[in-house]
């Protein structure tokens, strides 16, 4: 599906008309109730710093290695002041710098709503760095080097003051660093501001790549059902060019979501075994220990098929099942990957109750320590009837795959955290010995202990001819090597124009297409039969594997791995 181009001439015209009136804009004060603008001529900044370096060498470089490095850029992130700014964004750039990634001229303009002077906001940052699990180990003299790249501006996104003033810290860059105003957006913020901050961007001309290039990051979900994503597409094309639009979905910058590839196509032997001859079935889990962790403002809204099912699940389904690609690029691999989401069989609302069951966890234990239900949890609505588990039996119609069922699943306070994709073998068609006549396995275990395993039945030492079955494993770790963490990855696949591990808007589209059956279903079923019962919302008891239900979606001569 092609994108609309966006209309070059009246986003020119927009960039001429705003120009003039920003320098009105930018000498309101907040005298005024508006924040006041910063002079670029008054402000001076200091060159960008070199990372950080040991003897030559820094002791902590990822094994990231790419040819190029990014162009002089601004990274201008919206929502910095969020959730996933301070734990994981932040601390993701912070990590690319230290390595030496980001080239030698780099800077962030965080932006929110909240009134903040720069070394507020630089203050900050240094303290979300020091927080978050997800920090390098930081070397000595870095943070402080790190913190003079660190700008904030603040506002309201429905108005323009905003992206004027992030204008003017973009010709301020522009300045220091002697070249182009290139600069990614990062919406780091509620999916409700996604629209406005788009327009906004485009209103001001800020999405005109005259001057530099300008792509744009959205934060998942993306829409909350197929017709509010497609909405959000158009009203993104509007402003911007699909080339221009990096959707994220961290789990495709996972390192091992990539060994998939690798391993798949990067090996003859593989691709033989890969289809309906030889493979059983496929399940694909991404199961969590942790429950709502704060966030029921947002899970509430969104439930589990909305939060992990549309996204993560169907990317990790699509890498799975897809053809090979021509080749390693953006769009050969999003080709394929939307050819076999569009080959998978519809589920209409009358199928879901055989195809798909849901959950919700209830009070239980974890680690041998109580915790609450769901519903008991900070912020959640008595009776919510939000789904926190779901499993789903995908049908792929094309010759690769007929009768092949993916069973995928998906839950918070389930057992352990753990996601994998384990291709089950057919059984072996005649059995000579006493047993082995199990299913071989080959898993891919994307987090943790990031690895890949082959489960097969072998002899055991002895008289007799008796088989058991016998892992032999790789661990990511034999490389010895940091893993990068997704966020790292993907901005700087931004940052250097790589859309490869960015999902395309039909791939949204097609994902959508394929889960909106099973919502539309579900939450015509709870207004049909009001709140207080639901039968087609299992219970769970934190610290187990789901409910009962998900049993029989597998079964009876299948069952799902126990992690
Ligand atoms: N947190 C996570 O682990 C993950 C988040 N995401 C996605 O990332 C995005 C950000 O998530 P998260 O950081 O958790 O969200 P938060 O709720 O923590 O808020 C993000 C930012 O948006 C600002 N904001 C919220 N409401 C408004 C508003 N009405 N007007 C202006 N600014 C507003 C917040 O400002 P203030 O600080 O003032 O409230 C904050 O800066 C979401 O799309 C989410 O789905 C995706 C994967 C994981
Ligand atoms: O996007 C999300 O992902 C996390 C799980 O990510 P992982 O990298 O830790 O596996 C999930 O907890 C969260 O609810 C969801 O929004």
């Amino acid at each position: 599906m092609s994108a609309p181009k966006k209309p070059r001439s009246s986003k020119a015209a927009g960039t001429r008309a705003t120009k003039a009136a920003s320098t009105d804009r930018a000498s309101k004060t907040k005298a005024e109730g508006k924040p006041a603008a910063k002079s670029a001529a008054k402000k001076t900044r200091t060159r960008v710093p070199a990372a950080v370096e040991k003897d030559g060498q820094n002791p902590f470089r990822a094994v990231m290695r790419r040819s190029r490095a990014p162009e002089p850029a601004t990274l201008v992130i919206f929502g910095v002041t969020g959730d996933l700014a301070k734990r994981k964004l932040l601390p993701a750039v912070f990590g690319l710098w230290q390595d030496g990634l980001l080239g030698s001229a780099f800077n962030i303009v965080g932006v929110g709503r909240q009134d903040m002077t720069d070394e507020a906001f630089k203050d900050f940052a240094i303290t979300a760095l020091k927080e978050s699990k997800e920090t390098d180990a930081i070397l000595p003299g870095s943070l402080e080097k790190f913190r003079e790249l660190l700008y904030y501006e603040f506002g309201e996104f429905g108005e323009d003051d905003v992206y004027d003033r992030v204008r003017t810290e973009l010709d301020r860059a522009e300045e220091e660093h002697g070249g182009r105003k290139n600069a990614l957006f990062y919406l780091s913020t509620p999916p409700s501001l996604f629209e406005p901050i788009s327009n906004g961007l485009g209103r001001l001309g800020l999405a005109d790549e005259s001057e530099g290039w300008r792509r744009i990051v959205i934060e998942k979900p993306f829409g909350r059902d197929l017709a509010s994503a497609r909405e959000l597409n158009d009203a993104i094309h509007r402003v911007w060019d699909e080339s221009q639009v990096y959707r994220i979905d961290h789990y495709l910058g996972k390192e091992t979501v990539q060994n998939l590839m690798a391993i798949r196509f990067g090996n003859a032997i593989f691709e033989p075994l890969w289809n309906r001859g030889y493979v059983d079935h496929v399940q694909i889990t991404a199961s969590e220990d942790l429950g709502l962790e704060g966030r029921a403002g947002y899970y509430e809204e969104a439930g589990v098929v909305r939060d992990m099912l549309q996204n993560h699940l169907m990317q990790l389904f699509a890498l799975t099942a897809m053809e090979a690609p021509a080749a390693f690029d953006a769009d050969a691999i999003r080709d394929e990957k939307v050819k076999v989401l569009r080959a998978v069989k519809p589920i209409p609302r009358g199928r879901v109750g055989s195809v798909a069951v849901r959950g919700q966890y209830g009070a239980g234990a974890m680690y041998g320590e109580k915790v609450p239900g769901y519903r008991q949890e900070p912020g959640v609505k008595a009776g919510s009837r939000t789904p926190t588990y779901v499993a789903v039996k995908l049908e792929v119609d094309n010759w690769r795959w007929q009768g092949v069922p993916f069973f995928l699943r998906t839950g918070k306070r389930l057992p352990k955290k753990v996601t994998e994709i384990a291709v089950v073998f057919k059984r072996p068609p005649l059995g000579i010995f006493p047993g082995g006549l199990e299913r071989n396995v080959l898993a891919f275990r994307i987090q943790p202990d990031e690895g890949v395993s082959l489960k097969f039945s072998s002899k055991t030492p002895g008289q007799e001819m008796v088989l058991r079955e016998v892992v032999m494993d790789f661990r990511y770790d034999a490389f010895g090597a940091q893993l990068e963490s997704p966020y790292s990855r993907l901005l700087l696949d931004a940052m250097l124009g790589d859309a490869t591990l960015f999902p395309r808007e039909d791939e949204v589209d097609h994902a959508w297409q394929i889960v909106s059956g099973l919502l539309e279903s579900w939450e015509a079923s709870a207004g049909a039969r009001g709140k207080a019962s639901a039968p087609d919302l299992s219970s769970y008891a934190a610290g187990t594997w789901g409910p009962d239900e998900a049993d029989e979606l597998i079964g009876p001569d299948r069952r799902w791995r126990r992690l």
